[in-house]
């Protein structure tokens, strides 16, 4: 059979296995407990869920990095339209560089990974480019899909759904087992939400309010106050509004974890019971979240394992 030549370009390409190395030093590098979780998952999943963080990462750079800071909004719209046709080209099968290798193979591993969270997440980054302001938490909720509740839908497709147990429920007889997307976007959301709170400080160094202004009007709290760090007794009514908001996200992402399928589970316990521990840390800190970073230590991260483990099993 005529074989063609490869091109140059394919041919300076890393392996597939290169690639999903590259994407696991990338994420072991930036995100500890996101790693930690995903050594918990088998191999293919660990892998496919790698070149996803490497994309998400990548695109979440675009606007929110050091290189960024030095660039016009005109150009960094230009540099997401980019971003994006080249999205469109890996659906296609066409990886430009080493870490599109491995997500080209996932796309090509998961057929069921679709392309329209991906789209949405470089649509959340556009928002940041013009505006530094939510007026309604409406508004909030869909920066906060976009940027994160996309995540879940990805890795939801990834990690895939557990169709024993889907069938032994008398409530599911007759119907087809389907991802727990409503509570995969909720984690994402919830994990926002979450970075939001515990960013407040570092993101008004930059100008930046996510809180929602009708929330700080209700709590007779000013912009002026925030970008001062008042940290009184209405600034502490109103952060314990959020994190109560942000709570009922986490609890309504975990009843999706039943419907995970059972290799997928204790990685999910885990990422949500971690991360929704730095909500602890902010009212430890008395929600001073303006001088104090809140954060959940790598011991304390550790200990979550046997207890996720343990709900991965029972519920
Ligand atoms: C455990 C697991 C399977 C994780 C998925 C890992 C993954 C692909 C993460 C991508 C994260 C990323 C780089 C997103 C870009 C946009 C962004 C920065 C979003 C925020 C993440 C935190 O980043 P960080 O704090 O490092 O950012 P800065 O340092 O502030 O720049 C987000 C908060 C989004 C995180 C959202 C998720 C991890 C979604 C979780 C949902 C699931 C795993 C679905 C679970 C399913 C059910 C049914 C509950
Ligand atoms: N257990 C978790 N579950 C879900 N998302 C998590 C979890 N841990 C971290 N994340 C998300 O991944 C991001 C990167 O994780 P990382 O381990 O870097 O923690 P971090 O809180 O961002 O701290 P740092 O950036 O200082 O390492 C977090 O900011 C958070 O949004
Ligand atoms: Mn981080």
């Amino acid at each position: 059979m005529l074989q063609l030549p490869e091109t140059p370009r394919i041919k300076s390409l890393a392996s597939v296995e290169v690639a999903y190395e590259s994407c696991r030093q990338v994420t072991a590098d930036f995100a500890k407990s996101f790693y930690l979780s995903t050594l918990l998952m088998p191999v293919e999943k660990r892998q496919a869920i790698w070149a996803i963080y490497v994309w998400c990462r990548r695109t979440d750079e675009l606007v929110d990095s050091e290189a960024a800071s030095k660039l016009d909004s005109i150009t960094l719209g230009q540099h997401l339209d980019a971003w994006e046709e080249r999205l469109e080209r890996l659906f296609a099968g066409k990886p430009e560089d080493d870490f599109d290798v491995a997500l080209v193979e996932t796309i090509d591993r998961y057929p069921d990974l679709d392309i329209q969270p991906f789209r949405d997440m470089i649509e959340g980054q556009r928002m940041d480019l013009y505006r530094n302001r939510y007026e309604t938490f409406e508004e909030l909720d869909l920066y906060c899909y976009r940027v994160a509740g996309t995540v879940g839908l990805m890795s939801t497709v990834i990690m895939g759904i557990n169709e024993s147990a889907w069938d032994k429920s008398p409530w599911n007889a007759g119907r087809a087992p389907y991802l727990p997307i409503k509570e995969a976007v909720a984690l994402g959301v919830a994990n926002q939400l979450t970075n939001i709170l515990r960013d407040v400080g570092e993101d008004a160094r930059r100008g930046r309010i996510y809180l929602p202004l009708e929330d700080l009007r209700r709590f007779n709290y000013t912009e002026a106050e925030l970008f001062q760090g008042v940290n009184d007794e209405r600034w502490k009514r109103l952060m314990r509004f959020q994190i109560r908001r942000a709570r009922q996200y986490f609890v309504e992402a975990e009843q999706g974890i039943t419907f995970l399928n059972d290799d997928a589970r204790w990685p999910v316990w885990a990422a949500s019971m971690t991360y929704s521990w730095i909500l602890r840390a902010i009212e430890r800190n008395q929600y001073d979240v303006f001088n104090r970073r809140a954060y959940v230590s790598t011991k304390r991260k550790l200990s979550a394992l046997p207890v996720a483990l343990m709900r991965a099993k029972v519920l």
